[in-house]
């Protein structure tokens, strides 16, 4: 038994994974879905900066399971977006990696067949082939960065990114978040604590050295420079909302506290929905309410949005699934989602400057 072995006791096995740069040689990122993707970012950063009044909506699958139904509703979602882009930018949620409670499916790069057999090799290039559809249809993609080399693979084709509320904490997501090229939404934990998102924020401003991969998948120091466009999302947490007039007004001082800008995206799902998803709507209302009302830290909402209403358990047989439904969080259907997002923009429309920037 060789000294490796014995720090391996509990790994099965070491399936090789193609490097980055073998993956983009396969699936290259065309210029003009570049300019997108750059365009994304520069938006959210002017946003941000508040040189760009609008606020931004990431929204979109709790989950991506099935890209046909995925692009589907990607095609819709631009043309909303399209509808109100003089008020709300938006931006399609692409979630690729699911953090679980427990356990439980943990999404399309881990296990694209969903039935435990974990080709994620062939996940994380389904992954980027959507990515660069998306791009080229010229929407701008939001995700969750969970595991830590998936950026290497696809940070490319992202414009926005998300720290889960279970992975805020951790110092891997703040140092990979210190390197990333969009800016950064830092949830609260699950127990409703913002104080870990803020100091998230303020870890990730800064440089960072760590063990990570560079594109030829070969371990590397990675040195990152900081990244100053981390923001908070408030999702609720400890079984209750978050994005009450109060709840904000505390955000907002805690933010200021930590000498960072007061940038709030509100989550409409999640705790703040009571996991329920045909509370949404009302969540949003009341942020758009406070945006009316004077608001100007609330820079951004996310929805859970899909085709269908609900979500569904993964069946045996896949053929059973239902189009277009979630296979994790419970979703809005598509016409509540364009109703929530018409309604926003017609609400905020005379309260915006709308598109400075
Ligand atoms: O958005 C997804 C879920 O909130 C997260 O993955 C946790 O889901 P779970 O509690 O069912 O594991
Ligand atoms: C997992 C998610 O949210 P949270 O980290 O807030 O539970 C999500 O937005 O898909």
């Amino acid at each position: 038994m060789t000294m490796l072995d014995l720090g391996n006791i509990n790994v099965s096995a070491f399936d090789p994974m193609p490097s980055p740069e073998e993956i983009d040689a396969r699936l290259p990122l065309p210029p003009g879905a570049a300019s997108e993707v750059m365009r994304g970012r520069e938006v959210l950063r002017n946003i941000l900066d508040r040189s760009d009044q609008r606020i931004f909506v990431v929204v979109g699958p709790c989950s991506i399971h099935d890209p046909v139904a995925g692009i589907d509703y990607a095609k819709r979602l631009k043309r909303l977006a399209d509808e109100v882009s003089d008020t709300l930018y938006l931006v399609m949620r692409v979630y690729f990696e699911k953090p679980r409670t427990t356990t439980g499916w943990k999404g399309y790069i881990n296990d694209p067949d969903m039935d435990d057999s974990f080709h994620v090799d062939q996940g994380m290039v389904k992954a980027r082939q959507f990515l660069l559809e998306l791009a080229e249809l010229g929407l701008p993609a939001g995700t969750e960065a969970l595991d830590p080399i998936a950026p290497q693979y696809l940070g490319d084709l992202i414009s926005w990114t998300a720290i889960g509320a279970r992975t805020t904490e951790s110092q891997t997501h703040r140092e990979i978040s210190s390197g990333l090229s969009t800016p950064v939404g830092f949830k609260n934990g699950t127990n409703g604590d913002i104080g870990i998102a803020v100091n998230a924020i303020v870890s990730a401003s800064g440089p960072h050295s760590f063990l990570g991969i560079n594109g030829q998948g070969r371990t590397s120091i990675v040195r990152t420079r900081g990244n100053r466009y981390g923001h908070l999302v408030l999702r609720g947490g400890d079984g209750r909302p978050n994005y009450d007039t109060v709840s904000v007004q505390m955000a907002e001082q805690a933010l200021r506290k930590a000498g960072l800008p007061t940038n709030i995206v509100v989550d409409c799902s999640h705790a703040n929905s009571y996991k329920k998803h045909d509370l949404q709507p009302l969540v949003m209302a009341d942020v758009v309410n406070q945006v009316r009302l004077g608001n100007r830290s609330l820079v951004g909402m996310m929805i859970e949005s899909n085709l269908v209403a609900g979500n569904q358990p993964i069946p045996e047989d896949l053929s059973q699934l239902t189009y277009g439904c979630s296979v994790t969080d419970a979703c809005v259907d598509w016409q509540t989602t364009e109703k929530m997002i018409h309604d926003a923009a017609s609400l905020l429309h005379d309260v915006l400057p709308g598109r400075t920037g």
